[in-house]
Order: C-alpha cells, then structure tokens, then sequence
C-alpha cells in the first residue's frame, strides 16, 4: 500500500526534516508513527498524500509514485486516501451532514448518492442524530467522528491520522479507537501519527518509531516506548 524507498526530505529553510527512509506498510496493516516532537511524523504523512514531495526517494502508494505524479492526477490520489487530524478541520458553516457530503460532492457525486452513503457512513460513527448541528455545536468528540466520516465517505484504501486524539479526553480517544479498529477490519490501511501512549501500549499494533528524521525502531505488537 505505501513504499518509501531511500526518501529524504530537506525544507527550503535547510531542515532535514528525514533522512534516507525506507518502509513498506501493506494492505490492511495498523501501523503508528510514534517518535519525539519534531521527528518527522508529520512530514512522512505530508509525503504519502503529496502535500509535500521528497527531496530524495521515491514515495509509491497504491502502486503509483506520487512523485512522478503529475499534479493533475493528485485529487485521484487524495479520493483514495482518508484524512484525519488532530485539529478535525470541518468546514464551520457547513452542517454534519453537508460536511461529509461536500468530500462526495468534489468526486461529482449525484445527489441521490449523497443522500444514501451520508447516513449510512453517519450511523457507522453514531452522529446520525446531529445531522444538522454545526462543529461549533459539537464536542471534540463528535466534531473528530464527523472528520472520521468525512474521511471515510469515498471508501479510502489508506487512512493518514496525524495525531487524532490530540485534543480528545481519554473516554472519547477510545471511542475513535474502536473506530480505527472497526474501519481497519473491513480492509482498510491505517497509518497513525501519535503520541498516544496508552493507546499504543494497549493496542499492540506495528510501531515505527521516528527519531531526527530516521526509523530507529520497527517492530510488530510494539509498545510506545521508554525513550520516545
Ligand atoms: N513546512 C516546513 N518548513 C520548514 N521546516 C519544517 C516544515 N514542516 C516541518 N518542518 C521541520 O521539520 C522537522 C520535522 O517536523 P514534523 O512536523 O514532521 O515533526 P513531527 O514528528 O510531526 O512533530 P510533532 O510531533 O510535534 O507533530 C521539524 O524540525 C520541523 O520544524
């Protein structure tokens, strides 16, 4: 699903922000990206979605390198990947529903499409009852179970999560979890920045850990770490 073959990325103002990565991630694996602030969590996420382009390497998702890509092609590549941050950014004026079916509508979706696949995926993540509140109007919760259905509306085959619970309270990062969990078992890849410990440590999945831009760990069933 994603391939970074040898890939470094240095920012116009010199900061080597990673250095010579190489990682395989495969269809339907849950992996996290742990590592201090200012590892390069970030950055490899903005790599993978062709926010940014690497300064060296290659970046291959869905069997495409997003490098070679041409900047035509990249709202295809964006349709096949759901995007989930810490800070939700839903569109405020727009309702739930009209939230998650403008990420339909931008694909030329036809209304009566909308109007199927929007409840369905609302119900998926329990907001089928406040179809018409605005973000102001929801808890951090909520608004980030919005962003979820958003980001999984057009059935995306990878999920970039940069830091998700960042600004959850313990009992609502669970209540994403089980989300995550639910979402990754129908099929689809999850690749998630965190600096969740607890999460992490409970979940068992594959930790990859970041350090000045380098992996210095990888290991399956992992924990967060002592010396993230
Ligand atoms: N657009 C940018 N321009 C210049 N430097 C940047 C840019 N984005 C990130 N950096 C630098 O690159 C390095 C890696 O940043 P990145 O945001 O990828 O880290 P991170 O591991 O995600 O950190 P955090 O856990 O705090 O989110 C840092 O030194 C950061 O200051």
């Amino acid at each position: 699903m994603i391939q970074l073959y040898n890939v470094s990325k240095i920012y116009p103002n010199e900061v080597k922000a990673l250095n010579d990565i190489t990682l395989h991630v495969k269809k339907g694996e849950f992996v996290f990206l742990v590592g201090p602030s200012g590892a390069g969590k970030s950055t490899l996420t903005k790599l993978i979605c062709r926010e940014e382009l690497p300064s060296r390497g290659q970046v291959i998702v869905n069997g495409r390198s997003v490098v070679r890509m041409k900047n035509r092609e990249v709202p295809y590549l964006r349709r096949k990947i759901g995007m989930v941050f810490q800070d939700f950014r839903l569109i405020p004026n727009k309702t739930v529903f009209e939230n998650v079916a403008f990420a339909l509508e931008v694909t030329g979706a036809s209304r009566k499409e909308i109007r199927r696949v929007v409840p369905s995926v609302l119900r998926m993540v329990g907001m089928e009852k406040k179809v018409n509140m605005r973000p102001a109007q929801l808890s951090g919760g909520e608004q980030q179970r919005t962003a979820v259905a958003r980001a999984i509306v057009n059935n995306p085959v990878l999920i970039l999560a940069d830091e998700p619970t960042g600004n959850l309270d313990p009992d609502n990062s669970w209540e994403l979890m089980k989300l995550f969990m639910d979402i990754n078992r129908r099929g689809t890849t999850i690749l998630m920045a965190t600096h969740a410990r607890d999460i992490v440590d409970d979940m068992k999945k594959r930790v990859v850990q970041l350090e000045n831009g380098t992996i210095v760990r990888d290991e399956e069933g992992g924990v967060y770490g002592h010396d993230v």
